[in-house]
C-alpha cells in the first residue's frame, strides 16, 4: 500500500426506476435484449469497502432501522426478499471478481447498510455492486471508467454499469441497450418527483422475464426521451412503458392491488419499476409526492415514499 492511498472508501449507492422498458428479442442466452430508460432516484443503501490484509472477501449486509422496521412489520407473508448471506451477496462476488481481474494481492471487507427494497425492481443489488467496484478501484487507484471495469459489471449483473453514472459529469438517467448493459447518458431538464410503493412481496426478474412476450412490433424510447429533456412531469408520464409489467402482474397480485391504489391518486401517470413488485408514480412536485406517500402509505397496501431523482455520485475516501 502506498502512503497517502486511501484505507476505505464509502459510497451511497441510489436505487433507479425504469421510466422506460422495451423488449426488442430474446437471444440464443435465454437474455432478453431490450432498450430501458432509468432514472437514479434518493433511496440509497450505503457501502463501505476497506482493504485487508487476509487475502480474502467479506461482505456484511444490514437493514437500517426504518427499513429493518418494514421487514419485521412483513415478516410472516411471503415478504420482503430476505437479504443474503455473505457468500451469496452480490458484492461478495464483485470484489472477488475483481480481486482476479487485477490481480489484487490484499482482500476486502465491505458493509452495507440497506434501506433499498430487495427483489422490488428497484436495483439494489447491482447499485451494492456496482459501489462496491468503484470503491475498490478507487482503493487499488484504478480508473473508475477503466473499460475492464465496466466490462466486469456488465458481466455480473445486466443492471451494474447504469450505476457507474458517466465518465463524462454528473448523471442522474441514461438510456440502456443491449441486455442493459450498454449506457448511453440522457439529459433531463428539471428534477423528477416520484411516489414509489413496494407491497409486501418482492419478485424474481429472472421469473418474470420467464413469463414476457417480445412484441412483434417494439415501441421506441425516442419519445420518452423527448419528454424527457423538456422536463414536463405531464409528457414524461404519458410515455411510460414497461413490457414486464404484465409478466410482473402475473407474478404477484400484489403489483394489480398497487396500481390501482396509485390509480386513484393525482399522480400524472404510473408504471411498475423493473421486474417489480415496486410501482411509482410521476407527480408534479416534491410536496404533492409527500403528500400522496402519506396517503398510500395509510392505505395498507406496502411501504409507501416520495423520492427524486439524483446524481449518481462518486466513492469519498476515507485515509482512517
Ligand atoms: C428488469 C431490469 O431491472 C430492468 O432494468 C433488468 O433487466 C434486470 O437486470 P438484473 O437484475 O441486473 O438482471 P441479471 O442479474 O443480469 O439477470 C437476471 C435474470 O433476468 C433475465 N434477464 C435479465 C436481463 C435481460 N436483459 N434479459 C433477461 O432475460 C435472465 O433470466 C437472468 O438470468
Ligand atoms: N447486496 C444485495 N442487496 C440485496 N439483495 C441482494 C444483494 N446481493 C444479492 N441479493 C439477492 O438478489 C435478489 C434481488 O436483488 P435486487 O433487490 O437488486 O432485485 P431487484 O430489485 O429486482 O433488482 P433489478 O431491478 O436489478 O432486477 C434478492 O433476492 C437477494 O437475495
Amino acid at each position: 500500500m502506498h502512503a497517502n492511498q486511501p484505507q476505505a472508501v464509502e459510497i451511497n449507492t441510489p436505487a433507479k426506476l425504469n421510466l422506460f422498458l422495451e423488449l426488442l428479442d430474446r437471444r440464443a442466452d435465454g437474455f432478453h435484449k431490450l432498450e430501458t430508460v432509468m432514472v437514479a432516484i434518493n433511496r440509497f443503501d450505503r457501502i463501505r469497502v476497506a482493504l485487508s490484509d487476509s487475502a480474502d472477501v467479506r461482505v456484511e449486509c444490514g437493514w437500517l432501522p426504518h427499513q429493518a422496521a418494514v421487514v419485521e412489520r412483513y415478516r410472516g407473508s411471503q415478504a420482503v426478499a430476505a437479504l443474503p448471506r455473505s457468500q451469496d451477496n452480490l458484492v461478495t462476488r464483485a470484489l472477488e471478481q475483481f480481486r482476479q481481474r487485477f490481480s489484487i494481492a490484499d482482500g476486502f471487507r465491505a458493509s452495507i447498510a440497506k434501506t433499498i427494497p430487495a427483489g422490488a425492481g428497484m436495483g439494489g443489488a447491482s447499485s451494492d455492486a456496482a459501489g462496491a467496484l468503484r470503491a475498490a478501484a478507487q482503493l487499488c487507484q484504478i480508473d473508475q471508467h477503466d473499460q475492464r471495469l465496466l466490462q466486469l459489471a456488465g458481466e455480473l449483473g445486466s443492471d451494474i454499469p447504469f450505476f457507474f453514472g458517466s465518465p463524462q459529469g454528473a448523471m442522474s438517467a441514461a438510456i440502456a441497450t443491449g441486455r442493459g448493459e450498454r449506457i448511453d447518458p440522457v439529459s433531463i431538464g428539471g428534477k423528477l418527483h416520484f411516489v414509489v410503493v413496494h407491497p409486501p412481496e418482492s419478485v424474481s426478474t429472472a421469473e418474470v422475464y420467464r413469463r414476457c412476450q417480445v412484441p412483434s412490433r417494439p415501441s421506441s424510447a425516442a419519445a420518452m426521451l423527448a419528454a424527457l429533456v423538456g422536463g414536463r412531469g405531464t409528457q414524461i408520464a404519458s410515455q411510460l412503458l414497461n413490457r414486464l409489467s404484465e409478466p410482473a402482474r402475473a407474478t404477484s397480485e400484489w403489483i394489480d392491488r398497487v396500481l390501482s391504489a396509485i390509480a386513484r391518486t393525482p399522480v400524472l401517470g404510473y408504471q411498475v419499476t423493473g421486474s417489480g413488485s415496486a410501482c411509482f408514480g410521476v407527480c408534479p412536485n416534491a410536496a404533492v409526492a409527500s403528500r400522496i406517500a402519506h396517503n398510500l402509505q395509510a392505505a395498507g397496501i406496502g411501504s409507501a415514499f416520495a423520492a427524486h431523482s439524483v446524481c449518481i455520485a462518486s466513492p469519498t475516501r476515507d485515509m482512517g
